[in-house]
C-alpha cells in the first residue's frame, strides 16, 4: 500500500474521529489508520451471550457540550440511569438524588440529608462555583476566575469546605468511580467541572450500546478508516504501517496516552486503570442508579456497581439482569482485584446474594484514563514539533476531551494547510 492524502490521522477513537471528520467536512482527503479491528478505542461494545457488554463500564452523559454540538444524541436512543446513588453504609442503605431530574428520589434523599445539615452545607461550599456560573461564561472561565482551586487537589478543597462525614464518603466513593482514583488526587477544578456535568444531565448508555457513539462518529467517513493498520512510525509528512506507507501534508496522532509517547516521544501523563467483571444474574432489585459502598471501613475493591440492565434494558436478554462492578487496577502495585471480591462485594452493595450470578466477562484496562492532577489543565498544546496530537490526555480524560481535542486538533491542521496555501 502507498497512499497520498492532505491529512492522516493515527487511531480510530472519539478524538482521530472527530478529527478526521472535521477536516472531510473541509474538503480534504483524509485517511484514518486504525491498529484494532472496529472503531472506536476505549469504547468498544460486545455482544456475549444475548448481552450486550462495553469494555470497561461507562456512560455517556448527554449534557456534555461536546456531545450535544457534533453527536446526535436522539439517534443513539439513550436510556438513562437514575439522577442519583445509593451508597451502602453502616446504617443500612442510603440514597441521594438530583432534587429536579429525580423527584421520585425526593423523601428518601430528605431522609438522608436533613440529619446532615452541617454535611449538606459543607457540600455546598465545596459546590459553590457552580452555583455562580453566568449565561454567559463557562464554568472553566468561572474556575479561572477563581484562581487557587486549579492548584489544589479535590481531598484539599473538600476538606477546607468542610465536607465530612458520610456525605464526604458518597462523594469519594462516586468520585473515585468516575476519576478512577481514591486518593483524592486530582485536580479539583476537574472535579467541580464533572459535577457540574452530572448536575446538568443524566448519564446514559446507548441502545445498542457504548460503541455506537464511535460508530456514528465515523459513519460519515466510509472507507476513509482503514482497520488493522497498526502505525509503527510518524514523521510529519509520512505515516509507516504494517501494511505500507501513507504520505501527507500533515499527520495527526490520535492515540491514548502510551502508544502517543512511544509514536512522538512527547510527555504524557500517568494513568490510570478498572477492572469491570459482567454477570448475568437471575434476579434484581428494582433500581436503576450507581451503588456505592460509604462505609466508615469499605469491605471490598469495587468503586461502583449497578444492575445495568435496569437502567438499560437492551443490555441483557429477556427474563435476565446484567450485574456489573467496577474496581481500581493497578498492576504496577500489584492491585488487581479478583473476581471472587468484586462478585461478594457486588452483592452487598445491590443487597443481593450473588451466588448464582455467571461471569459474562470481565476487562481488565489499565490504561483507562489520564490522571489529572493539580493544577488543573484543560487544554494542553496540539502541536508537538511538526505532529499534530490529540486524544483525552490534551484534554480532559472523559468523552468530552476527546472530542474537544480532535476539533481543536483538526483547526490546527487548518490553520496549517491554509498557511502552507498562502
Ligand atoms: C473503562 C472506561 C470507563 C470510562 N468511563 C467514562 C465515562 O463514564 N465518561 C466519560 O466521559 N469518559 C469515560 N472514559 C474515558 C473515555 O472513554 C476516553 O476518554 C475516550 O474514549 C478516549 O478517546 P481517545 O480518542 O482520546 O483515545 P482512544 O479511545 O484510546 O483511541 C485511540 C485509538 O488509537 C488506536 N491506536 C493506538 N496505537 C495505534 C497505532 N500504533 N496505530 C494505529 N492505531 C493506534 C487505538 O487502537 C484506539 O482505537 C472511560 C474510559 C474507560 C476505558
Amino acid at each position: 500500500m502507498r497512499t497520498e492524502v492532505d491529512v492522516a490521522v493515527v487511531g480510530a477513537g472519539l478524538a482521530g474521529l472527530r478529527c478526521a471528520a472535521v477536516l472531510h467536512g473541509a474538503g480534504h482527503e483524509v485517511v484514518v489508520l486504525e491498529a484494532d479491528d472496529a472503531v472506536g478505542g476505549r469504547i468498544r461494545t460486545d455482544r456475549v451471550d444475548g448481552f450486550l457488554v462495553d469494555r470497561g463500564f461507562q456512560l455517556l452523559n448527554p449534557a456534555y457540550p461536546a456531545v450535544r454540538r457534533w453527536v446526535d444524541a436522539d439517534a443513539l436512543r439513550l436510556q438513562p440511569f437514575g439522577a442519583g446513588v445509593t451508597a451502602v453504609t453502616d446504617d443500612g442503605p442510603r440514597t441521594l438524588g438530583h432534587p429536579l431530574r429525580a423527584p421520585g428520589l425526593l423523601p428518601r434523599t430528605a431522609t438522608t440529608a436533613l440529619p446532615r445539615l452541617r454535611e449538606v452545607l459543607g457540600l455546598a461550599r465545596w459546590a459553590a462555583p457552580l452555583l455562580r456560573p453566568r449565561p454567559d461564561r463557562t464554568l472553566t472561565d468561572v474556575l479561572a476566575a477563581r484562581g487557587t482551586r486549579h492548584d489544589v487537589d479535590r481531598r484539599t478543597a473538600l476538606d477546607r469546605a468542610g465536607v465530612d462525614g458520610l456525605l464526604r464518603r458518597v462523594v469519594d466513593g462516586f468520585l473515585a468511580g468516575v476519576l478512577l482514583e481514591d486518593d483524592g488526587s486530582t485536580a479539583d477544578a476537574y472535579a467541580l467541572l464533572l459535577a457540574w456535568t452530572f448536575a446538568r444531565g443524566v448519564p446514559a448508555l446507548p441502545e445498542r450500546g457504548m460503541q455506537a457513539l464511535p460508530e456514528q462518529l465515523a459513519a460519515p467517513l466510509g472507507d476513509r478508516v482503514r482497520l488493522g493498520h497498526g502505525v509503527t512510525a510518524v514523521t510529519g509528512t509520512a505515516v509507516e504501517t504494517d501494511q505500507g506507507s501513507v504520505s501527507a501534508r500533515r499527520v495527526v496522532v490520535a492515540t491514548g496516552a502510551p502508544a502517543a509517547h512511544e509514536l512522538t516521544g512527547a510527555p504524557v501523563p500517568a494513568t490510570k486503570g478498572v477492572v469491570t467483571t459482567w454477570w448475568s444474574a437471575p434476579e434484581s432489585p428494582d433500581t436503576d442508579l450507581l451503588h456505592v459502598d460509604a462505609r466508615v471501613r469499605p469491605t471490598g475493591p469495587l468503586v461502583n456497581a449497578a444492575v445495568v440492565s435496569r437502567a438499560a434494558p437492551s443490555y441483557a436478554p429477556p427474563g435476565r439482569h446484567l450485574v456489573q462492578g467496577s474496581a481500581l487496577l493497578d498492576t504496577a502495585a500489584g492491585r488487581t482485584p479478583s473476581e471472587a471480591d468484586q462478585r461478594r462485594h457486588a452483592g452487598e452493595l445491590l443487597g443481593l446474594d450473588p451466588s448464582g450470578w455467571d461471569v459474562v466477562a470481565r476487562h481488565e484496562v489499565p490504561h483507562a484514563l489520564p490522571a489529572q492532577p493539580a493544577p488543573y489543565s484543560d487544554a494542553r498544546p496540539v502541536r508537538v514539533g511538526d505532529l499534530v496530537v490529540c486524544g483525552d490526555h490534551r484534554d480532559t480524560g472523559s468523552i468530552q476531551g476527546a472530542l474537544v481535542s480532535g476539533q481543536r486538533a483538526a483547526q490546527a491542521v487548518l490553520e496549517g494547510l491554509s498557511a502552507g496555501r498562502r
